[in-house]
């Protein structure tokens, strides 16, 4: 069972369908507070994936926190980073570059989550900058886009959604898809308790996957993983992941209790 590399889909038949593998992720953000609670959290949630698990599974995980983290799930969990920095040296302190990663055998990270849009004030040119760096060294990046409650509500989900996908895909070429994922996270919906219903989810998906589709072609669009992302539980999971366009999750809270991220990794699934 190796989870380091997942197949985003398989090809049925002679058929143009992709089925996508089920891909759950969590995102730790500034939990939790010590190495120690890091092991025993990542040590808990790899107990929950087993071979009968119906999903890919990763956790972006604090900085310092990957390698021990690493070495405490092995092959069941890929681990990536929450942030990076496309400069690959010189002047940029605070920086973690995509090289740096690598050399510890970090090869995944998130890119464009809504706290570093606003509270880190990335622009998506710097965001593009990320993935294209990302990209350029073979790592994998799940780049996150969504809208605010006021954006929802004018009803400029759908163009929100185009802007970010295509400033933040700007520039990658189509045979690079296949590095990446893309997480939908209404940012009113993130750490609110608010999570949009499955119907919701669903629409903004389909909308996403139509954008993908304009932009590289159908068998792209079919085959790159969209995962949801805000507010989801336990309980949210199975409706949400039952739905044609909602290939997985981004979890944060939930994420941070291994019984009920365990719960979510093992969803209901066809
Ligand atoms: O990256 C994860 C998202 O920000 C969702 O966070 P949340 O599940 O705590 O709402």
């Amino acid at each position: 069972f190796v989870a380091q590399q997942p197949s985003p889909s398989i090809r049925l038949g002679s058929t143009e369908m992709y089925a996508r593998k089920a891909f759950i992720t969590g995102n730790w953000k500034l939990n939790p507070q010590t190495k120690d609670e890091a092991i025993e959290l990542a040590t808990g949630i790899a107990s929950a994936v087993t071979d009968d698990s119906p999903c890919d599974v990763a956790l972006f995980v604090p900085f310092p926190y990957i390698e021990s983290v690493q070495e405490t799930v092995g092959d069941k969990v890929i681990i990536g980073a929450e942030a990076t920095t496309p400069q690959i040296n010189g002047a940029f302190t605070g920086g973690v570059s995509p090289v740096m990663l690598k050399s510890i055998g970090c090869t995944w990270a998130l890119a464009g989550h809504s706290e570093r849009r606003v509270i880190f004030k990335e622009s998506d040119e710097e965001i593009n900058e990320q993935c294209k760096m990302l990209i350029e060294h073979d790592m994998n990046v799940v780049l996150c886009i969504g809208e605010t409650l006021e954006e929802f509500e004018k009803e400029l989900v759908g163009a929100v959604c185009e802007i970010q996908l295509k400033k933040g895909l700007a520039g990658i070429d189509k045979k690079d898809l296949d590095k990446v994922t893309i997480a939908y996270e209404p940012v009113w919906a993130i750490g609110t308790g608010k999570v949009a219903t499955p119907e919701i989810a669903q629409s903004v998906h389909e909308t996403i996957r139509g954008i993908l589709k304009g932009m590289y072609g159908e068998k792209i669009a079919d085959s790159t993983r969209i995962l949801y992302g805000g507010s989801v539980s336990p309980e949210s999971v199975d409706g949400l992941v039952a739905k044609p366009d909602i290939d997985g999750a981004l979890v944060g809270g939930a994420s941070l209790n291994a019984e009920g991220f365990g719960r979510i990794i093992n969803h209901e699934s066809e």
